[in-house]
């Protein structure tokens, strides 16, 4: 019997352990599930060079890691603006003279061409009248050099290019002059400042200029306000406020059409407290009428000269709008003492004889000069460089 039992668990334990193979055998093998997905890494700390990670030190027991330090606090961002120090004034003129190209290839280039011809009959001087006209030298002060020129050439008779190029360089400078006291009047007077008045037609550049001179002066150490007295257009007084800003000038402003006097006052009053060298006052050059000019500009420099007094009135011309413009500036010089012009746009125009015929008829020297539209780009007017750059080297 028991050996009946035996056999019997013997069968039952073969009979489970075929079961159990036959199950391996034939188990499913799950090949159509996703494969799991990886362990996520812990984010690991930036490696420096050598690979160590950085908060990372092996001291002597071993390896530290420090945790980064945890970031500052997001400020609201506050614009704080950089003041500029601008280049002084001297020398700018040398370095702007390439932008006289225009004026070079019309007017220099082609008197030189003209007077270095062999013959010299009529026609030729014909020519060379109109080189000057056209230039914008004005028809006086041309019949006047093309006499001069005239004679000098008979004297010569053969001519070299440098001989050429002499005469027509002493001609020329007669005519700008070299001579005439080209000095912005800018210095101070003990405690008071000197006032500096900006006038002329708007679209002449005026407030660009007025910002530019306000740079130039600070690049020549002065400290300087300005007073946006252009109260018409309140862009002027942004402008103004832009050109201050960035030279580190305060701008003494008032809303748009306010009183232009009381804001020359106030400018001139804050000047003094302030202890600037220079109140540099850009004023509105509406061209209503002409008694209305000289009201508003009569009354802006009578108010300053409670305080003050004005020392420049500084007349901005466009040297691009030639004659036309020349007539309108006529009125501005009818109504107010100018004492010095400002020529703006003078790279922009082949026209560079409006030098001569501006003064000419104005009575009043080109005391500064716009060579293009970089802040820096305003020059004390120097005639001998002006007339090199326009013949060239
Ligand atoms: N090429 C050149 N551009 C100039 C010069 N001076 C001023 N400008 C440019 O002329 C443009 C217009 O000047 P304006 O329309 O006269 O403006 P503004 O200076 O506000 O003049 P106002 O209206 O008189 O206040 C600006 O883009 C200036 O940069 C210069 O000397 N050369």
């Amino acid at each position: 019997m028991t050996d009946y039992l035996g056999i019997i668990a013997i069968a039952v334990v073969v009979a489970l352990l075929a079961v159990g193979g036959l199950f391996l055998l034939f188990r499913p093998k799950g090949k159509d599930l996703p494969p799991p997905a990886p362990p996520k890494e812990a984010p690991q700390p930036p490696k420096d060079t050598e690979g160590v990670p950085r908060g990372v030190s092996e001291g002597e027991g071993g390896v530290t890691t420090t945790l980064p330090p945890p970031s500052a606090p997001v400020e609201p961002a506050v614009r704080i603006p950089e003041v500029e120090v601008p280049p002084p004034s001297a020398g700018r003129m040398v370095r702007l003279r390439a932008r006289l190209a225009r004026s070079q290839s019309t007017l220099g280039r082609g008197l030189l061409e003209l007077l270095s011809r062999d013959r010299l009959d009529d026609d030729v001087w014909d020519e060379i009248e109109d080189t000057l006209i056209t230039s914008d030298v004005g028809v006086g002060p041309t019949r006047a050099m093309v006499d001069e020129l005239r004679t000098k050439v008979k004297v010569l008779g053969s001519r070299t290019p440098e001989e050429v190029r002499g005469l027509l360089r002493e001609q020329l400078l007669t005519l700008v002059g070299t001579d005439l006291d080209r000095t912005l009047r800018v210095r101070s007077h003990g405690e008071r400042p000197a006032v500096v008045l900006v006038v002329g037609v708007n679209g002449t550049g005026k407030t660009t200029t007025t910002g530019k001179l306000a740079r130039s002066l600070v690049g020549d150490g002065k400290k300087v306000l300005l007073g946006a007295a252009d109260t018409f257009r309140a862009a002027a007084a942004d402008q103004l406020h832009t050109w201050g800003e960035r030279v580190g000038a305060e701008v003494v402003r008032k809303d748009e059409g306010a009183d232009p006097a009381s804001v020359a006052f106030d400018a001139v009053a804050k000047g003094m407290d302030d202890k600037v060298d220079v109140v540099i006052v850009d004023t509105a050059g509406r061209l209503h009428t002409k008694t209305g000019l000289m009201d508003e500009l009569g009354k802006v420099k009578r108010v300053i000269e409670k305080r003050a007094t004005v020392d420049e009135v500084l007349l901005v011309l466009d040297a691009t709008t030639g004659q036309n413009g020349l007539r309108q500036a006529q009125v501005f010089a009818e109504v107010v003492d100018v004492t010095g012009i400002a020529l703006t746009k003078l790279d922009g125009t082949a026209k560079g004889g409006i030098v001569v015929s501006v003064q000419r008829e104005l009575g009043v020297p080109v005391k500064l000069v716009g060579l293009g539209e970089g802040p820096d780009d305003l020059a004390p007017f120097d005639a001998e460089v002006f007339v090199d750059a326009i013949l060239g080297d």
